[in-house]
């Protein structure tokens, strides 16, 4: 009895003392850290908007949003910062171009200059990590490269690079070419029903589902048709997710049976399995066939499946993180390359000129034949035009590292744990590298190349810089320039009067209320 009393106080004791320590815990990152960290970024002339308490600035931020998210902006203003980040821009204006801000009890640093970020960026120490983002994130976008640290990140993308080579994107050509002339297929018809000449089209949607075509093409080659059905489930989860991306993320909050949290594991694991399945019938097809070539298929699900077989360690992934790697090919690859698309055929119908010269170019470059990845890349004007479409609506808004030890940045001391932001969005209208016209259209400014546009060779970061620069940048701009050249030889682009110009930040550079584009067929082929 006696010693049951004992245990029963121990018990009772060590209870209270582990509460005890949550409680401290809590309080230091709640009240404590802000507080101290508050001091410290003073002393060094950072300073930002008031902390509240477990909230952050985040309620500030939200307010902006919600305000700018009402504004309609004139169609040829570029000057966009004010309605994708109104929150970045208030603080800026108050606290300077380096200030510190709060993603609730998480602090951050926001930088737009090419000088700090190429620092960041280029680091090779492991100073600057890619944070570890809420399991919401995860869920949808994979734990897969672009999300991963240190040796399993070296592993990952070795794996993945061969994926993107020369060699493996001319063959991809052909694949990306078919999905598109089944869009313009569409077109045509839609035309035909509707017996007149032109027809409107929403562009972003349009692009959207010929970028989910494409990538799951390439991804999943045969098994195109099972895998567009993994990833409309994947684009279901994402949708999920990203509703609740802008409130108050509470650790541990994830495992509670709320009706949003059991919707979510219910997409999840449907996702998972079905990649799972897929995974799995590959294996069993390589093994019916005796697998006498050792070749898993010519695609970047055959390419991931071979890892998972190798002896090589270093050069092995297991069932979990090819499935995470299948996510994250979906996510990175198709929302992006949908935007750019999105908004050059904007900016080629607000800019007829442009729209001229980039068609002379290709029917000079390809003729009315369907471009290979060579003819592709003789097209200088339509690369100079989508890089300025990348700088003015960059379909990544920002970049993410979080400091995984006390470092310098520039003069700044910026403790362990602190995130940093580059915003893209400034970075690329600044009028002290990009000159008095940053916000107006130019492609010319790139006529020599992305380094010599701007007064520092890295005030242009669309597709990042550095060891983890995008790892589908040629895969992406090979899609474009494939898919534009195409356009470019049928149609000719005008705004649709219904336009309405609301670029607006939703994971990526959104048209909020879409680019209604009037479609006029050029040619009756
Ligand atoms: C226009 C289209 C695209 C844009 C603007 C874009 C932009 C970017 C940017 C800015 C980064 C760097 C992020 C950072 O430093 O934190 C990045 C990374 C990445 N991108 Fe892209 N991307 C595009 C298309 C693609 C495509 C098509 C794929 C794959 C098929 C892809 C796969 C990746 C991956 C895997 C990473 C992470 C690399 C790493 O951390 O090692 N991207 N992208």
């Amino acid at each position: 009895m006696m010693v049951y009393t004992y245990v029963g106080y121990f018990a009772a004791g060590l209870a209270v003392q582990v509460l005890v320590a949550k409680i401290l815990k809590l309080c230091w990152i709640v009240l404590w850290r802000p507080y101290a960290l508050i001091k410290s970024f003073e002393k060094q002339g950072i300073k930002g908007p008031s902390y509240s308490i477990l909230h952050g600035t985040l309620p500030e931020m939200k307010t902006l949003l919600k305000a700018a998210n009402e504004v309609i902006l004139d169609t040829n203003c570029h000057d966009i910062a004010q309605r994708v980040q109104p929150h970045y821009n208030r603080w800026s204006a108050e606290y300077g171009e380096v200030f510190l801000f709060w993603r609730g009890v998480q602090p951050a640093i926001r930088i737009a200059d090419p000088k700090l970020a190429k620092q960041i960026l280029s680091d090779k120490s492991g100073a600057y990590a890619q944070p570890q983002f809420d399991h919401r994130l995860l869920s949808f976008a994979g734990n897969g490269v672009g999300q991963l640290n240190g040796p399993d990140w070296v592993r990952h993308r070795s794996i993945l690079t061969p994926a993107f080579t020369k060699d493996k994107l001319k063959l991809m050509t052909k694949r990306m070419a078919a999905c598109t002339i089944d869009m313009i297929d569409d077109w045509k018809n839609r035309a035909r029903i509707a017996d007149h000449q032109n027809i409107t089209i929403e562009m972003s949607e349009e692009f959207k589902k010929l970028t989910c075509d494409v990538i799951t093409h390439t991804a999943f080659g045969s098994n195109y048709v099972e895998g567009g059905e993994v990833f409309k489930a994947q684009d279901e989860l994402i949708h999920h997710c990203v509703a609740t991306m802008a409130d108050l993320y509470i650790p541990g909050s994830r495992f509670l049976p709320t009706p949003s949290n059991r919707q979510m594991w219910k997409m999840e694991n449907n996702v998972n399995n079905s990649l799972r399945r897929l995974i799995q019938g590959r294996l069993e097809s390589a093994q019916a066939r005796g697998n006498l070539d050792g070749c898993y298929g010519d695609d970047v699900l055959g390419l991931l499946v071979e890892a998972s077989k190798t002896t090589n360690k270093s050069l092995k992934l297991t069932m979990d993180e090819i499935i995470d790697e299948c996510k994250q090919f979906f996510f990175s690859g198709h929302e992006t390359t949908a935007k750019l698309l999105t908004w050059t055929i904007f900016l080629l119908s607000l800019h007829q000129e442009w729209q001229e010269r980039l068609r002379e170019e290709v029917l000079t470059e390809c003729g009315m034949g369907i471009p290979d990845a060579d003819m592709v890349s003789k097209l200088k004007l339509l690369n100079m035009v989508l890089l300025e479409t990348l700088r003015l609506y960059c379909p990544v808004l920002e970049t993410l590292r979080e400091t995984s030890r006390a470092t310098k940045l520039g003069d700044f001391l910026i403790p362990k744990g602190v995130f940093i932001t580059i915003q893209l969005v400034q970075l690329h209208r600044s009028k002290e590298y990009w000159g008095e016209d940053a916000n107006d259209f130019n492609p010319l400014r790139f006529k020599n190349g992305v380094s010599q546009a701007a007064k520092h060779p890295n005030a242009f970061l669309g597709f990042g810089m550095g060891p983890r620069t995008c790892l589908g940048q040629n895969f992406a701009m090979l899609e474009v320039k494939l898919v534009l050249s195409l356009l470019l030889q049928r149609f000719s682009f005008f705004l649709s009067p219904e336009y309405k110009h609301a670029p607006a930040n939703y994971l990526t550079m959104e048209a909020q209320y879409g680019v209604p584009t009037i479609v006029k067929p050029l040619l009756s082929k």
